[in-house]
């Protein structure tokens, strides 16, 4: 069956999903987490959990791609009531951009107030290997240059503002907090910060591509995470969001190196226990109105 290629999504479509899940849990999230490619493990670390499958949940898109589970995850991190997708939406799968960034419109109608979005992406900056950990500070949004944004189309103001401020999108406080944990933790060598280039995919890129990418700006260039950042900004969530440099970005035609999907998730087995304790350290340092 070809992927529903519904474009908008009602407010009131939002609220049905959101209040069909609450129905049935009795956790009241206030961190949404966003699992990438072959990084879904952060999902195991949630305690006492309810989980349902993305077939099961109303307006729910299904996930199309190895290494992306396909389950909607309720439980605690250290106490802290979260949700986590254990699987993400990606444009190449043949959704509307409105569709995968559906979620994060739920994850507000639950409660969340802090959203953290994980992707696998390749290597850009000449500085960073294959393993590093990259702290998103801003993004360059590839599909919005090319009009394919995830506001377009009627605004509704219950969400956010027709015009949101993107300037602040990655929270200065939550990236602080990232390296003064990894720095706790023994991860200094490879913990970086950088800029995060989104493009449709599913090819990944030539070399041509990647050299213009490099020279835009970019340290590391993925297929997500900039749609969803934008709809949880519009909605007034925080947002924190990590790359993994799971290959190196062929930049020269003499390289015999080729990005396969296959690489992306053995970087992410090799370097899942890392990033998850990062991230669920960083979940219980996080305040929240009522914690
Ligand atoms: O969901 P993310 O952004 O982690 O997935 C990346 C981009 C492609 O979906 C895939 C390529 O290997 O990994
Ligand atoms: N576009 C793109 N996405 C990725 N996801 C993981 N690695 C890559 C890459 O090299 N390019």
């Amino acid at each position: 069956m070809f992927p529903d290629t519904k474009n908008g999504y009602t407010y009131e479509d939002c609220k049905a999903t959101a209040d069909w899940l609450l129905a049935q849990t009795d956790v009241r999230p206030k961190v949404g987490i966003v699992c990438g490619s072959g990084l879904g493990g952060l999902a195991e670390m949630l305690k006492d959990q309810v989980a349902f499958n993305y077939k099961d949940i109303p307006n729910f898109p299904q996930s199309t791609v190895h290494g992306h589970a396909g389950r909607l995850v309720f439980g605690t991190l250290k106490g802290r009531p979260c949700v986590c997708m254990q699987g993400r939406f990606h444009l190449y799968e043949g959704y509307s951009i409105q569709k995968i960034t559906l979620p994060i419109r739920i994850f507000k109608l639950l409660g969340v107030e802090t959203v953290m979005l994980t992707n696998a992406a390749g290597g850009l900056n000449q500085d960073f290997k294959v393993g590093d950990i990259m702290i998103i500070k801003d993004h360059l949004n590839m599909p919005g240059f090319a009009g394919n944004n995830p506001l377009s189309g009627p605004n509704d103001e219950r969400f956010g503002v027709r015009f949101p401020c993107m300037s602040d999108a990655y929270d200065r406080e939550l990236q602080q907090m990232a390296m003064d944990v990894g720095q706790e933790l023994g991860y200094g060598d490879f913990l970086k910060e950088g800029v995060y280039c989104v493009l449709g995919g599913p090819s990944f890129e030539t070399v041509a591509e990647s050299r213009m990418l490099h020279k835009l700006g970019a340290d590391a260039v993925g297929m997500s995470t900039a749609p969803e950042v934008i709809v949880a900004r519009h909605c007034g969530m925080r947002v924190f969001a990590l790359s993994l440099i799971t290959n190196q970005v062929v930049m020269d035609y003499d390289s015999v190196e080729k990005a396969n999907h296959e690489e992306v998730l053995q970087t992410g087995k090799e370097r899942a226990e890392q990033l998850e304790r990062l991230v669920s350290t960083m979940v219980t340092k996080i305040e929240h109105n009522n914690n």
